[in-house]
């Protein structure tokens, strides 16, 4: 549903040049809720401005549905109307919310149905349709200034989606909010991504939104795309930077000769005793070192550091057994010669 290629942004700030976006490729699929997560300054903002033609790149593709805004927004003034039809169907959420004070909710709601020439008695129908979808039906005539923040972003999601639109981008749209109100706000971009197949692109610096609502994920540095992938693939990746922090296991080796090994459960393996037959065939004493298990993207993932005795050319064949039951398996070894860095990782395929 949407495709960067080669996706470069240089801002020339000051006879300086910043690089915001280095050569990004993305592909988010239709119907998922993709989250780019990054700190400050790693390109997010660059990056769905870019995908909306709201800043124009540098260098690279877009591609919506199957349009090339590059390419129409690369044929000058002419394509402007092409490029604003393709940009309606692109709806987009902000951080701050953007509403007009001076016009009432519904008023709000109907700005971009304004702009597209759509009739008064049809704006008004969509925007109480709207309204009801987001839960607040009984708001119509108040004012943004009379609501909370978590409404306001009601607001701002139903405007985003009067035109109708297949992709929705979210620019950090739970950030000025409280962590309650933020769970509501993601639930129902998860319901309207449910019950209208929309396709959510979502910008955040918080693991906890890519944990509530993500389908995929993309982690940012530095202007590119490091890490992408399902979240299951993330997972199933070794040394998955991503991966670690959306499960965090720690736990240190409680000695020399012992092989640390982090566990990952998902799907069928989650329910299987697995653990407890491995140290019945193999007859060895077992020591959880560390244990996570969360809820994301709706399904339930566990992990577990584990430390086995004798040094990892001991335990090949334990560690297979564990990967033939479906477990997927990182081997974090201890590296001696560098006590001051703790446990170094380093990845056995
Ligand atoms: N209009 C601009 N002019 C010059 N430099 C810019 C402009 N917009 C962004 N930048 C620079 O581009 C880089 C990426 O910024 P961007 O806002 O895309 O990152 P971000 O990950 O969204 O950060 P944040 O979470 O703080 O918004 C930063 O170094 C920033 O200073």
């Amino acid at each position: 549903m949407i495709t960067t290629t080669g996706l470069t942004k240089v801002y020339e700030s000051r006879g300086r040049q910043v690089t915001a976006l280095d050569g990004v490729d993305l592909h988010v699929r239709e119907g998922e809720v993709f989250g780019v997560i990054g700190q400050s300054g790693a390109g997010k903002s660059s990056l769905i401005r870019c995908v909306n033609l709201l800043e124009r790149p540098t260098s690279g593709t877009v591609t919506v549905d199957g349009t090339d805004l590059t390419a129409l927004a690369g044929r000058g003034r002419r394509a402007g109307k092409d490029l604003r039809r393709a940009r309606s169907r692109i709806g987009m959420v902000f951080q701050h919310f953007n509403l007009l004070s001076s016009r009432t909710v519904k008023d709000n709601i109907e700005l971009p149905l304004e702009i597209l020439g759509v009739t008064g008695a049809d704006r008004s129908r969509r925007a109480l349709e709207l309204l009801d979808l987001v839960g607040l039906a009984d708001k119509a005539k108040a004012y943004p200034g009379q609501l909370s923040g978590g409404q306001k972003q009601r607001v701002g999601i139903a405007r985003a989606l009067a035109g109708k639109p297949k992709v929705l981008l979210s620019d950090e749209a739970t950030s000025a909010l409280d962590p309650e109100t933020t769970r509501s706000i993601l639930q129902l971009l998860r319901d309207l991504n449910r019950q209208l197949g929309l396709t959510v692109l979502l910008i955040t610096h918080e693991m906890d939104v890519v944990k509530q609502i993500c389908d995929s994920a993309a982690l940012m540095r530095k202007g590119r795309v490091i890490e992408s992938g399902t979240v299951a693939e993330l997972l199933a990746t070794p040394g998955s930077e991503l991966a670690h922090e959306l499960f965090p296991v720690t736990g240190e080796a409680s000695g020399a000769d012992r092989t640390v090994v982090d566990v990952t459960f998902h799907g069928e393996a989650a329910t299987q005793p697995v653990i407890s037959q491995l140290s019945r065939t193999y007859n060895i004493d077992i020591s959880i070192l560390g244990a996570a298990m969360d809820t994301v993207g709706g399904r339930q993932i566990g992990r577990m550091r584990i430390e086995l005795p004798g040094r990892y050319e001991e335990n090949v064949v334990p560690v297979g057994f564990l990967r033939e039951h479906g477990l997927q398996v990182e081997v974090v070894r201890a590296e001696a010669h560098v006590p001051a860095q703790g446990l170094a990782k380093e990845i056995t395929k």
